[in-house]
């Protein structure tokens, strides 16, 4: 079993761990929370053994009625591979920690690519994954971007790529974040982070893209157009899609054409906190004009798409599984993911 240390047991953190802990070939020793608060009461309900940064909050824990099984460090000493889930920004303060006790380390897309020096995306990059002592998952938006652009690409060769992302404004657990009342350009300048950052997986493709934060917690929604160097049609785009176990169709005769209705539907399904794990892509959104150039949107759960890529890039840095295919089975199977059709 590859055991695995959460730093960091926040929305990511938590779900990262509990996909973990449903997988045949992994085990989480231990997660961490910097102040007692409802997620360390869920870690304990898990069962998750509870460390924290500093030491010296451990009777704050203990009055709460949490039990400490001991700092972070003594967590990482433990683990075989540590997914650090701490805010955009501060994991990259963790590195020398990881680095002093020779451990693997996975970073979420707030870092910048240069923490880890390798960026993953399990259907693009899974390969070169295999046995790194370190490694970045990209964010959302961009898995949600690397997913969908690299299987075109691979199918048909992409000319240019122009997204535009309408981002959520912050979690539904984010109450200190906004926009309550507006349309924030960010970033204003053009182009946003998010084409060199799927550039750091896909470093041919040529992207522009653009972003703004809206008044949502839901989802992020993609405007995408690709242009083509080789015709397709719309049926042949859609039977790609469905092959892929990692973009979900979502049909028109479900009536949806939101995220708050997708949201409601992956509840509906039954999924972990309504999580979708896949791409959103609006079927009926799907276009192929002149044959070669490509329209679509696509809704993706800033919550939920980097975690399924979390546990694959665990395993490919573990080198237990050498193939993307067999370990996005795996992980899929384990959580109960099958993609929307
Ligand atoms: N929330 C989202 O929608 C997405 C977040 N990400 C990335 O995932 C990473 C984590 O983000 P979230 O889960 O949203 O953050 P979060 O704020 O929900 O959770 C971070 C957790 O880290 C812990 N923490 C805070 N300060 C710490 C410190 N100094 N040392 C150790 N632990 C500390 C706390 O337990 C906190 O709950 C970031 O890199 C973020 O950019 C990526 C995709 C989507
Ligand atoms: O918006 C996001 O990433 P992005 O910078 O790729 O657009 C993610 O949802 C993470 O962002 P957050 O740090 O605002 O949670």
């Amino acid at each position: 079993m590859i055991k695995v240390a959460v730093n960091g047991y926040g929305t990511i953190g938590k779900r990262v761990a509990d996909a973990v802990a449903a997988q045949p070939d992994m085990e989480i020793i231990g997660v961490s929370k910097t102040k007692p608060g409802a997620e360390a009461f869920v870690a304990k309900e898990r069962g998750y053994p509870l460390y924290i940064a500093d030491i010296t909050k451990k009777e704050s824990f203990e009055k709460a009625g949490i039990q400490v099984a001991g700092s972070v460090s003594d967590m990482i000493q433990k683990a075989d591979i540590i997914v650090d889930a701490t805010p955009g920004g501060v994991g990259e303060g963790n590195k020398a920690l990881y680095e002093k006790y020779g451990k693997k380390a996975i970073w979420q897309g707030g870092e910048d690519h240069e923490v880890a020096g390798f960026s993953f995306n399990s259907s693009c990059n899974y390969a070169e994954a295999i046995g790194k002592q370190f490694a970045r998952v990209v964010s959302c938006n961009t898995t949600g971007l690397c997913r969908i652009i690299n299987l075109i690409d691979t199918a048909f060769g992409v000319k240019k790529v122009r997204a535009t992302m309408v981002r959520r404004g912050g979690d539904p657990g984010d109450v200190k974040r906004g926009p309550i009342d507006a349309i924030v350009l960010n970033p204003v300048t053009i182009p946003s982070h998010h084409g060199p950052d799927v550039q750091s997986i896909l470093p041919n493709i040529n992207i522009v893209t653009s972003a703004m934060i809206v008044p949502t917690t839901l989802m992020h929604m993609h405007f995408l157009n690709m242009e083509l160097k080789n015709p397709a049609t719309k049926e042949q785009v859609i039977e790609l899609i469905k092959a892929h176990s990692r973009l979900g169709l979502i049909e028109k005769s479900t009536g949806i054409i939101s995220t708050a209705e997708l949201k409601e539907y992956a509840c509906d399904l039954l999924r972990p906190r309504g999580d979708l794990w896949e791409n959103g892509i609006f079927k009926d959104s799907i276009s192929v004009l002149e044959g070669t150039d490509l329209y679509l949107f696509q809704a993706i759960h800033q919550e939920a798409d980097v975690v399924v890529e979390t546990v694959d890039c665990i395993r490919a840095m573990a080198g237990s599984v050498k193939t993307a295919s067999e370990s996005i089975a795996i992980t899929n199977k384990a959580v109960g993911l099958t993609a929307i059709r």
